[in-house]
């Protein structure tokens, strides 16, 4: 495992095949960025998709986003970090109790996994946001989950990097902020709706930045990775 990657990017690989996804993994450097694996993949290749990427010397975030109730969240957690993966998901609305009994069972397994949960999805604005029954204003209700996931121990969140600065100040500078529906100014935003460009988003507080079809779509994703880098 490199744990000495100081890069901020986590590519996400969606919309691939097995060999696309790895045929696009060794364009790429594990030293500058992280990958992450979500339900598309996962369920098209399940863990060998991890392994493969492992024997590479990527770090691997696996997005597969649990909501469920409490045990079979804890227990999917579980089985998710005994891949060796370096991060793994929920989302918050599954509740406090489902959010600490899926830490604690990490930390009984002695396992050191980071462990982040959805706030409200970076596809959402307000107005989708209330087709779901939820009134409250859309930053209203990231904070609130955020501070559900702190209450019970999490690493931190998947947030809009539009957040990120009040998440910071209520949560603290250690509580982790990933944040996705990041795009260069002329990038296509596709069905991003709260988006954020790499350098805003780390200025304002985002640690680290998931970046899909700006790089995996780019003609040459590994030069599109160096302009992004370049430019943060
Ligand atoms: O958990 C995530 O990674 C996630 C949460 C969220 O709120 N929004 C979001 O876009 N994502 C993921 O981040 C990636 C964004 O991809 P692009 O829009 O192609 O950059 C996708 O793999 C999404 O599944």
């Amino acid at each position: 495992m490199n744990n000495m990657i100081n890069s901020p990017v986590i590519v996400a690989l969606d919309n691939m095949t097995l060999q696309a996804s790895l045929a696009l993994a060794d364009q790429l450097d594990p030293a500058l960025c992280r990958l992450k694996v979500g339900k598309e993949l996962f369920t098209r290749c399940g863990p060998d998709i991890v392994k493969a990427l492992h024997q590479r010397n990527f770090e691997v975030f696996l997005d597969l986003k649990f909501h469920d109730i409490p045990n079979t969240t804890a227990q999917a957690v579980l089985a998710a970090a005994e891949l060796g993966v370096w991060m793994v998901n929920v989302h918050a609305s599954a509740g406090l109790e489902a959010m600490s009994l899926a830490k604690q069972r990490l930390l009984d397994n002695n396992l050191d996994t980071l462990l982040i949960a959805v706030t409200v999805l970076t596809s959402m604005d307000s107005e989708v946001l209330l087709q779901t029954g939820i009134t409250d204003r859309l930053d209203a209700q990231v904070s609130r989950l955020a501070q559900l996931t702190k209450q019970a121990g999490l690493d931190g969140v998947v947030c809009s990097a539009q957040e990120a600065k009040t998440l910071k100040a209520l949560c603290g500078q250690d509580f982790k902020l990933v944040t996705p529906g990041i795009r260069l100014a002329d990038d296509n935003t596709d069905d991003q709706k709260r988006i954020c460009t790499p350098s805003q988003a780390l200025l304002d507080g985002s640690d680290y930045l998931v970046i899909g079809r700006s790089i995996t779509q780019a003609i040459d994703p590994a030069a599109k990775l160096q302009t992004i880098l370049q430019s943060i």
